[in-house]
């Protein structure tokens, strides 16, 4: 018996997308932007760079080869001041463990330096720029940076001037998506972080955190990544 063209489309397994939050609130607005385009998948891996690694990590081990074809980090951040404004989306194009080093009386030493592996991992930038392009099409406020990853909240102006001038071209800082580069990265995958930006990164003032207005720019970038990702 022959099977027609549109049981064999159905039947045939595409590779998804697979993009991870931290938290419940940021899945479930990617989840609003994606308006149920199949060809995605979103899950919340808890905060923190160890529990992001871990939950990427075992999701594409359980899904097995060939199940993904991309791996997107997305979710709210800290914009450095003058470099992204809250409301506006930071799209990586390279991820950074900026606290994976050591301090010394000269001051912060990357693990590069120190001949124990890598703190940078380079992004989809192809896939970023027409991100980046398509967010600016659509009236928002974009650019395309390194971001960081910490264990840490940033919460003095001393960490942030320092974090600033020890990497001048970071827009942005967040807690996984390092640990989610380096799970794809693990699995031959491509990665790209997507950050909203809540706050501005400085003296801790959770009260000036907008992360209604993040969530509803994160959102709007989910929508906007959906056209971009066109097959
Ligand atoms: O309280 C809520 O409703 C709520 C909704 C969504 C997310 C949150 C979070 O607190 C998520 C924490 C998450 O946010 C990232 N983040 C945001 N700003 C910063 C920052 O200045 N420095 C580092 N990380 C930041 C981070 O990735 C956390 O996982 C709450």
């Amino acid at each position: 018996m022959s099977l027609n063209a549109s049981h064999t489309d159905r039947n045939i397994t595409q590779p998804k997308i697979l993009i991870m939050t931290a938290v419940d609130a940021e899945r479930d607005a990617v989840l609003r932007g994606l308006r149920g385009d199949n060809r995605f998948e979103v899950r919340a891996a808890g905060v923190g760079p160890a529990a992001a690694a871990v939950s990427t990590a075992t999701i594409l081990a359980l899904a097995g080869e060939g199940a993904y074809r991309l791996v997107i980090c997305a979710g709210i951040a800290g914009g450095f001041v003058g470099r992204a404004a809250i409301g506006s989306i930071v799209v990586a194009d390279e991820l950074i463990a900026a606290d994976l080093g050591a301090e010394t009386p000269e001051g912060f030493r990357r693990v590069d330096e120190l001949g124990f592996g890598s703190a940078h991992i380079a992004a989809d930038t192809a896939l970023g720029e027409r991100l980046t392009e398509a967010l600016h099409l659509a009236g928002l406020a974009a650019v395309q940076a390194p971001v960081l990853t910490l264990s840490t909240v940033t919460g003095t102006a001393a960490t942030a001037e320092e974090l600033a001038s020890r990497v001048p071209r970071a827009a942005a800082e967040a807690m996984e998506g390092f640990g989610i580069a380096a799970a794809a990265q693990s699995h031959g995958l491509p990665v790209l972080e997507i950050r909203a930006i809540s706050n501005a990164i400085g003296p801790r003032d959770r009260d000036a955190w907008r992360i209604k207005e993040a969530l509803q720019s994160l959102e709007a970038a989910s929508a906007v990544l959906m056209e971009v990702i066109k097959s």
